[in-house]
């Protein structure tokens, strides 16, 4: 077993998949904070979900273009170890969220050709870790969560960026081997690709994703 990749199951909405995802080995959870995300969850209930998270797994609020009575809502409420943030933050945002928050960032970027690969260099100034996903289809309506892949191939011989960073974006049982092969990454982070549909996560595709992730 590759023991030290290190995965992220996003989206969790119930306290079985919680407790299947901590059992076969994910170091991250992810709450949607994010109206339009069929994952999308409700303070309260993320609250309430936070408290089935293991010690030791880190819990992640993943929020859109968040405002800061948005933010002091979720972590006031919800006992978190990191923000991901998935929308358009500007560089500055980020460096402000981070000090007014007090909480670990992970800024994610969207990747479609080799050109999308500046912004991270541009956010390893500012942010703890980098989320590297698929760039979203022009009108989408989630700026993740699609269950889209980039050319992986983008990533290979690259694996030495300034911060940690994170492989995401139509990642599945059957491809993530593939993806850690080409890209070299240590982390992964999945949603729709442990999904039946988009919302319901499956116990099943879950323990597979992390059997697969982490097998050598
Ligand atoms: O999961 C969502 O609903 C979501 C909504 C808004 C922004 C990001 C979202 N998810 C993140 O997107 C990537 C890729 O997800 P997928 O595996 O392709 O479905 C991942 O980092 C999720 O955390």
């Amino acid at each position: 077993m590759a023991d030290d990749i290190r995965v992220k199951i996003c989206g969790l909405s119930d306290p079985e998949h919680l407790r299947v995802a901590a059992e076969a080995g994910a170091r991250y959870m992810g709450f949607v904070f994010f109206a339009k995300s069929p994952r999308h969850l409700t303070v309260e209930r993320a609250a309430e979900l936070a408290v089935s998270v293991p010690v030791g797994v880190a819990k992640v609020a993943l929020v859109v273009n968040a405002n800061d009575a948005e933010l002091e809502a979720i972590t006031t409420a919800v006992p978190l170890d990191m923000l991901q943030l998935h929308g358009k933050e500007s560089p500055e945002r980020v460096a402000e969220i981070k000090a007014r928050f007090g909480l670990p960032v992970m800024k994610a970027v969207g990747v479609a050709e080799a050109a999308d690969l500046a912004q991270i260099d541009l956010y390893s100034e500012v942010a703890d870790q980098l989320l590297i996903d698929a760039k979203p289809p022009q009108g989408a309506e989630l700026p993740g969560g699609n269950g889209l892949a980039f050319d992986w191939r983008l990533l290979a011989g690259r694996k030495y960026w300034r911060k940690p960073w994170m492989l995401a974006g139509g990642l599945t049982p059957e491809n993530v081997g593939e993806a850690i092969r080409l890209t070299g990454a240590r982390q992964v982070d999945v949603s729709s690709g442990v999904e039946t549909t988009p919302g319901v996560k499956d116990a099943g595709l879950i323990r597979e994703f992390l059997a697969a992730a982490r097998a050598d």
